[in-house]
């Protein structure tokens, strides 16, 4: 190994055994990453616990491992606790490269193909304008209306399941609950068993083992969910056709129904990563209203006011899909998205990657490149627009402008589909609400914090934290909004 006894990529010294584990502060790490990614390079090493970790910090650099080299940087590292134990290695987003990760994918392909997703549309529509009548009746709680959306949204389309209420409805609460736990236990450390694989073996009655039966609890309410949620679907396939309950006829994926329901389980997960964005978005107008004029005005001159927006004038509204391109940029979900694992010895740019090595590509870093994005601190939706306000790159469909859902053989399957319910819920808002700063008691505008620690940190998907704002119908929207129906509860 390392014949030509080339070096690691640079990076922060350490402490003997612990490494640069105690430089790494409990929150918002992804600042202190990009510190040193500024500090030692685009391709930096930093090391915990005697393991490497290599971090990536530009565009350029993540596509060549990732995208060039995938058949290198495509395995995930090692996660005992929610891989093996919890999703018991069914979990596709952190299971390891082999004949499962590929089977799951293929089927992740075939059901969410360009077909499917237009079919999903109308269900998209429906709940923005749920999402609509909800802030109109209640604005004060938009939080809990965006959190209805995103679950509403996933339900429907991956189930066709009818989300009511989100505290009434039989899933709703229960998916944000698993996804929780399951992110969680990602978090390097929060079990002791990933450090130290043996410990699963250790039977549960032993003192000190408590954690098994906290483990097998959890392992078993996500089975129990994921089967009635395959149930459910397969209950409403006459009524509203989904990916799952089209998976089911005729094993038409290639999975087992058992892997069929945690492929839905794992989608389940995703609500969270959709609330992120559509507040994001939310948080961005308020702070911008310039921006968020220009492009009411962009949407009153192409839609009109005479109905609701539809996925169809999305080619022809390139301002409003550049404000959810800038949104996706400025404050990533997954700042430090999920790490990819390399399965073989390399040598890039002079340095050494051993094998197993886990490489983080830092998408806040990525986002921040000032060489691709000038002036990266600025919020610029122009930055996606060519100079006669056109869609930059739009003959690639594939070719967003920026890294949200990650890279290579592990980029995100749901991209496109978590593209469109996004930017139907933001052509909606445009086109229904001014989304106006709040007031504080002398009726000044109160200018929303948006700065980076303004944002939630820790294992699940980074969010704004709340924020006060008024949201107000724009004229003439009230009486689109009286013929829509509220979902019945169960
Ligand atoms: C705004 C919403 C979303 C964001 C920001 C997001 C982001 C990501 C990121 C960063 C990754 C890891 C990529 C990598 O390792 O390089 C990922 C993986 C994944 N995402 Fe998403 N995602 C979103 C929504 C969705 C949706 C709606 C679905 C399904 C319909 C989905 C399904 C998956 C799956 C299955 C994986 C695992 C892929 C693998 O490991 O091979 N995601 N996502």
């Amino acid at each position: 190994r390392n014949p030509k006894r080339l070096l690691l990529p640079p990076g922060p010294k350490g402490l003997p055994i612990l490494g640069n584990l105690l430089d790494i502060p409990s929150d918002h790490y992804w600042l202190k990453f990009d510190e040193w990614i500024r500090q030692y390079g685009p391709v930096c090493t930093i090391s915990l616990m005697g393991k490497k970790v290599i971090l990536l910090g530009s565009p350029n650099v993540a596509a060549d491992l990732f995208d060039r080299r995938s058949a290198i940087y495509s395995d995930r590292p090692r996660w005992v606790f929610a891989s093996e134990i919890l999703a018991r290695n069914m979990h596709v987003g952190t299971v390891r490269v082999g004949d499962t990760h590929r089977r799951f994918r293929k089927a992740i392909h075939t059901g969410l193909q360009p077909k499917a997703l237009s079919s999903y549309h109308p269900v998209e529509e429906k709940e923005s304008r749920v999402f609509l009548k909800q802030v109109s009746q209640s604005p004060e709680k938009f939080r809990d209306h965006v959190k209805r959306y995103t679950a509403a949204v996933i339900l429907g389309t991956m189930y066709g399941h009818q989300v009511t209420t989100f505290d009434s409805d039989r899933f709703a609460k229960r998916v944000f609950n698993s996804a929780a736990i399951f992110a969680s236990s990602l978090a390097p450390g929060a079990f002791l068993v990933d450090v130290l694989p043996w410990l699963q073996y250790i039977p549960s009655w032993i003192p000190g083992a408590g954690w098994k039966k906290k483990a097998a609890k959890w392992a078993d309410d996500d089975r129990v969910l994921y089967t009635e949620m395959t149930e459910a679907a397969r209950e409403n396939a006459a009524k509203q056709p989904s990916f799952i309950s089209e998976g089911l006829v005729e094993n038409q994926y290639g999975v087992t129904e058992e892997e069929l329901a945690y492929i839905g389980g794992t989608i389940s997960q995703t609500p969270d990563t959709l609330m992120s964005v559509s507040s994001g978005f939310m948080l961005a107008m308020v702070r911008w209203p310039e921006v968020q004029r220009k492009a009411q005005e962009e949407i009153d001159r192409v839609v009109g006011r005479s109905r609701f927006p539809v996925f169809a004038d999305r080619a022809n509204l390139p301002y409003t899909t550049a404000i959810v391109k800038e949104t996706c940029r400025w404050r990533p979900v997954a700042p430090l998205s999920v790490p990819h694992a390399s399965t073989k010895d390399d040598e890039y740019m002079g340095y050494f990657i051993p094998k197993g090595t886990t490489v983080i590509s830092s998408i806040w870093s990525i986002h921040r490149d000032p060489e691709v994005y000038p002036d990266p601190e600025s919020f610029k939706p122009e930055r996606f627009l060519d100079e006669d306000g056109k869609e930059k790159g739009t003959e690639e469909s594939k070719v967003l402008g920026h890294h949200l859902y990650g890279f290579g053989r592990r980029l995100c399957p749901g991209a496109t589909m978590a593209d469109h319910a996004v930017w139907l819920f933001a052509a909606h808002n445009l086109w229904a609400l001014n989304m106006k700063r709040a007031l504080d008691d002398n009726g000044k505008e109160i200018i929303p914090n948006v700065d980076p620690l303004s944002f939630t940190s820790g294992g699940e998907a980074s969010h704004p934290l709340p924020f006060k704002c008024r949201l107000e119908l724009r004229p003439g929207v009230e009486e689109f909004l009286e013929s829509i129906e509220m979902p019945e509860s169960e």
